[in-house]
């Protein structure tokens, strides 16, 4: 691999549908740090018969196993692990899936599933139980039977019934005891619009007003509180949820950017809350935490150089930048040869499409349409966001560097998704990069109307103050040097994934 380096980007992550939202937490308020029981089950995590003892957050997850890894019971158990909280689990069905769909279900007999939820509820304990596939009447029952036995602080329901790849994980069957014994014992359901549509016997749900009644409807069958979400109504500009505690509705708004890479984003989002909730938050507070978890994107972009001086291939970088929760990876190799470029961005591609994070390439739209990457990024002297449109079409995400109002204003009408702003400091990663502070990102922030990245210079002291100016459309941040001239990216990532996290969105 030739001298060029790796940066990372903090934009967006697939929200909870089909769409990809270049957020990051953005609000001036900080939430408490995490408890010292948080920091505890850090340490012994690895020791189960602790558990009992330890008093940390406890969220057990009643789900089915991905292969594949994205969504289900191995996607809870990553949240849980990002925000602190101890994971157990109760597999109710063994998937075979990948990015494609689902090949198979192997269901886990009732019994079994009883078995395994009398394990855990009555040795450890459990301060929040959510769910998510639960694939017959029965399993369900089961379920209410053992939450009844064993009560817990929360119950969150993901009314899991269709994966996004359109493949049946519940019977319709199952929806009637939802309804009836499920969900009057659930502190928060959260279906998104085709589930609540289902639930409500296929009502039409298309605007923010349909989904005020559906949660308003949904409220009824007896949880304390609703969350649709609106991610899959395509048809909207951007995504909006809809949030119902039985007085007041509030909307949970977002930019959306397009994309497939969804799967898993629901489970993610009910795990998050179920986290928060099992630290003691309150119910917004958790919904709140958790999308911003959820619309969080850590952007690396790669460079070469740096991951060649610490003897690392640029998989093993973009590997590592996954492991450490980047949500958006771009590849910028400013001296690779094509070919070499696009060897590793198909290597990339692989490596990406696995784990669900979107691959964009910087400058070259024909490396990205030779290995269908996710997207481009182009700057002022790159090829105009316009020309990158009409040749890589609707489906892709671009983003554009802009340093100006009017530049941020082209890149609306040249149809990108996000804009990159910045140098916010100054920065060695990019020659003759001017520098614009704090005042020139306010500038930019305010006049986009795309979601922004602020880039340059940034690192894990001061990406809390750059989120923390809680500027209108800054959703994240981009990084280089200070995950990828480092010794070890995973650790970096992690920390700025945190810091992110921690700082919430207004
Ligand atoms: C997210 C993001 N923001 C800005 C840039 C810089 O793009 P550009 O101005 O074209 O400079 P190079 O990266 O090509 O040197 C980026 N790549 N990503
Ligand atoms: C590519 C780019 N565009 C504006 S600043 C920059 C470099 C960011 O790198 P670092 O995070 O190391 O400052
Ligand atoms: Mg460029």
């Amino acid at each position: 691999m030739a001298a060029a380096p790796q940066q990372s980007v903090h934009p967006s992550l697939p929200s909870s549908t089909s769409t990809l939202r270049l957020l990051i937490s953005s609000s001036p308020r900080r939430p408490p740090p995490p408890p010292p029981r948080a920091r505890r089950y850090n340490r012994l995590a690895a020791s189960a018969s602790a558990a009992r003892e330890m008093p940390w957050p406890h969220v057990l997850t009643v789900a089915g196993s991905d292969s594949g890894g994205g969504a289900g019971i191995q996607a809870d158990i990553k949240a849980c692990a990002a925000l602190g909280a101890y994971c157990s689990s109760v597999v109710t069905a063994v998937t075979a899936q990948n990015t494609a769909g689902v090949q198979g279900i192997h269901v886990v007999p009732e019994e079994f599933i009883r078995e395994q939820l009398n394990s855990v509820l009555s040795d450890m304990s459990v301060d929040v139980v959510k769910t998510g596939m639960l694939p017959s009447i029965g399993v369900v029952r089961v379920l209410c039977e053992s939450l009844k036995k064993f009560p817990v602080k929360a119950l969150v329901v993901d009314p899991v019934m269709v994966s996004t790849s359109g493949d049946i994980l519940s019977e319709s069957s199952t929806l009637s005891v939802y309804r009836d014994e499920l969900f009057a014992m659930a502190d928060i359901v959260t279906p998104n619009v085709k589930e609540a549509s289902r639930l409500l016997g296929g009502v039409s749900l298309r605007t923010v007003s349909d989904m005020r009644n559906a949660a308003e409807s949904i409220y009824k069958f007896g949880p304390k509180h609703v969350l649709v979400k609106g991610g899959d109504m395509l048809e909207s500009s951007d995504a909006t949820d809809v949030f119902f505690d039985g007085k007041e509705f509030i909307e949970l708004h977002a930019h959306r950017i397009k994309t497939h890479n969804t799967h898993g984003t629901g489970c993610t989002l009910a795990s998050c809350i179920a986290s928060e909730l099992a630290k003691g938050a309150t119910m917004l507070h958790a919904v709140q935490v958790a999308k911003n978890f959820v619309e969080s994107a850590l952007h690396h972009m790669t460079d070469s150089g740096m991951n060649k001086k610490w003897g690392r291939s640029i998989k093993e970088a973009v590997q590592a930048a996954i492991e450490g929760g980047a949500t958006i990876v771009q590849l910028r190799e400013k001296d690779s040869e094509t070919r070499e470029f696009l060897e590793a961005a198909k290597a990339c591609m692989e490596i990406c499409k696995s784990s669900g994070v979107p691959l964009l390439i910087n400058d070259r739209v024909d490396i990205a349409l030779a290995c269908n990457a996710d997207g481009v990024h182009v700057g002022q002297s790159d090829m105009s966001a316009h020309e990158v449109r009409e040749l890589l079409g609707p489906g892709k995400i671009i983003g554009v560097s802009c340093k100006t109002p009017a530049q941020a204003q082209q890149a609306w009408n040249d149809g990108a998704d996000y804009i990159g702003c910045g140098g916010v400091f100054p920065t060695s990663t990019k020659a003759n990069n001017p520098t614009l502070g704090f005042d020139g990102l306010k500038t930019v922030c305010l006049a986009s109307k795309l979601p922004v990245v602020a880039i340059g210079g940034i690192n894990a002291s001061n990406a809390g103050s750059v989120m923390e100016l809680g500027l209108p459309n800054l959703k994240g941040v981009a990084v280089v040097s200070a995950l990828f001239d480092r010794p070890s990216v995973v650790a970096e990532t992690r920390n700025m994934k945190s810091i992110l996290t921690n700082t919430s969105r207004t």
